[in-house]
């Protein structure tokens, strides 16, 4: 069986999501570049791969798929060994359920929040040079701290040691790109000391071995 393809390198945090999912299930994958400087995302080779022209896609033989939180959940759906290794937790509708909430949250309140802070910050300092906005920075942590503290309420008052209760899920790891290159590539990582149980539980997703693997090739050079 011909390893699953990513198309796109760790470097695009989207991409990062997906092969972290495919670590935690230990599928062989295969990583082909995306340049995108040379804006080969966009060309008809890419555009057969993702219509929208965006970084990751993701072959499995004949399945060709797009949208790094589709593929995630369809690697984890299809290559989970156990049910341990069930990030969906989809033997369990009200844990199921509880994942699905935190992820839609991550998708609509959380990435929504944090992806301008990254853009500025990150992404565009390294591929077009330019400096942060901080009007727009500014803004976006405003908007975050909002969203952390909803945050910290729920693992406070649950007490659970993860998003979706007292298991790691995919609702955990679905943060673990965009808020790796916010804690470690940009002066903003101090936004976060005011969250203690948001702290306690970033450390314990960061002890995962997937991602510590994953995060030693997602830098953003120039
Ligand atoms: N919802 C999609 C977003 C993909 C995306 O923005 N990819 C970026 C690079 S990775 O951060 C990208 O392709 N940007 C170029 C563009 O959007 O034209 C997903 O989750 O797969």
């Amino acid at each position: 069986m011909a390893p699953v393809k990513v198309f796109g390198s760790a470097v695009f945090a989207n991409a990062a999501r997906v092969m972290a999912c495919l670590e935690e299930v230990g599928v062989e994958y295969e990583v082909v570049e995306v340049d995108y400087m040379a804006r080969e995302h966009k060309g008809l080779k890419h555009l057969a791969r993702n219509p929208f022209g965006q970084i990751p896609a993701f072959q499995d033989g004949d399945i060709m798929l797009f949208e790094s939180r589709a593929i995630s959940k369809y690697v984890l759906r299809k290559y989970a060994k156990s049910a341990q290794d069930d990030l969906l937790r989809e033997g369990n509708p009200e844990e199921a359920a509880m994942v699905d909430a935190w992820t839609e949250v991550e998708a609509h309140h959380y990435f929504p929040a944090m992806a301008p802070i990254f853009y500025e910050c990150v992404v565009y300092p390294a591929r077009l040079g330019t400096v942060p906005d901080q009007k727009i920075v500014g803004e976006s942590l405003e908007k975050l701290r909002k969203v952390l503290d909803v945050y910290e309420a729920h693992l406070s008052r649950t007490k659970s040691k993860y998003l979706a209760g007292n298991f790691f899920s995919f609702a955990d790891l679905n943060h673990f790109p965009f808020t790796f290159h916010i804690m470690t590539a940009t002066p903003h990582a101090s936004l976060f000391d005011s969250y203690p149980h948001i702290k306690a539980w970033w450390a314990r997703v960061m002890a995962r071995p997937s991602l510590k693997k994953i995060s030693t090739h997602m830098e953003i050079k120039p």
